[in-house]
């Protein structure tokens, strides 16, 4: 699905511009945060509103195969299920995107075509990101060249974390310039950034850059995305709204894996950014194994019983 809020590029800036408004941003209160994120776990949504969430939920999944055993046939079988999720069941809504590897987004968009939803490629040489700029820059228009409309790029964490923020931002901003057309979601990797202030920074520092989305986890470093981590980047784009009026989103990936778990998050996003974000435009899930749970718990919903485990297709 398009994302409307696609960023122009943003003009150059310094180290010491870019340091300083980093270290400006207010620190997180690391215990309030899991407080509230633990607190806005327990609350619960009634049957009726339950129904509605769970298709939203499913509307928001950018189903993702992200392996080294990936084929052309997986990634077909996974777009089929993308666009008619529950072949039983013509009125439950296709996903947000089909996220894969670079090598397999043609094959992917061949797939999707005439369904509306979008390819999103993993790129910057992911998961690690250790690669020269150039090599980072071809696999990303090379993506986008195959058809790729939402691109999932990985930002330099021993960069960020050594303190060259400058350098990050260089890069998020000459890969936004690669995108064109597609849109950027910048994966903050935040199981490795340590602390929720650095989660924060490089959040805003994403922002500031260009990006679209931004994006927690690849989904290979644990803990991938906590409820706490979301609560502070929701924060975040609620923040960068306020101070300049562009919308960005935000995507949780990663561990996600129940309905409880994809509930809890549009609660988080409901009562922090607001009801805004509360469409895959600007939120998004990403996930390999999420959607069946929310098909049976659909299912069970409506019929009062669960389908048996061999009912829906393997994610
Ligand atoms: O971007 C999405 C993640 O790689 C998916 O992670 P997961 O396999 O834990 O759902």
């Amino acid at each position: 699905m398009p994302v409307p809020h696609t960023a122009s590029v943003p003009e150059a800036t310094t180290d010491r511009a870019l340091r300083a408004y980093l270290h400006g941003l207010p620190g997180v209160d690391e215990v309030g945060a899991r407080a509230r994120a633990q607190d806005l776990s327990t609350r619960s949504i009634k049957t009726t509103a339950k129904a509605r969430a769970i298709d939203l939920a499913v509307s928001m999944v950018d189903l993702t195969t992200l392996e080294g055993a990936d084929t052309p046939g997986k990634v077909r079988a996974l777009c089929a299920k993308a666009a008619l999720p529950d072949p039983t069941d013509r009125t439950v809504p296709h996903v947000g995107a089909v996220c894969v590897y670079p090598d397999m987004v043609a094959v992917a968009v061949e797939a999707l075509r005439g369904t509306g939803i979008g390819v999103a490629s993993v790129a910057t040489a992911f998961p690690a990101g250790r690669a020269p700029m150039e090599v980072k820059l071809a696999d990303t228009r090379r993506a986008v060249a195959d058809g790729a409309s939402e691109i999932d790029m990985v930002i330099d964490r021993g960069a960020f974390l050594s303190g060259d923020y400058l350098k990050v931002h260089e890069e998020i901003v000459a890969v936004k310039e690669a995108c064109g057309d597609a849109h950027l979601k910048v994966i903050l990797e935040t199981g490795e950034l340590v602390t929720l202030d650095n989660v924060r920074r490089a959040s805003h520092l994403a922002m500031r850059a260009g990006g679209d989305f931004v994006k927690t986890s690849t989904g290979k470093v644990s803990p991938a995305a906590t409820l706490p981590v979301t609560l502070v980047m929701l924060e975040a784009v609620r923040d960068h709204h306020a101070a300049t009026g562009r919308r960005v989103g935000v995507k949780p990936a990663g561990g996600i894996r129940t309905t409880k778990d994809a509930l809890r998050n549009l609660v988080l996003v409901n009562e922090t950014a607001g009801p805004e974000w509360l469409t895959p435009d600007l939120f998004r899930i990403g996930a390999s194994s999420l959607l069946n749970d929310l098909l049976m718990q659909r299912t069970r919903l409506s019929t009062g019983t669960y389908p048996g485990p061999d009912y829906y297709t393997q994610d």
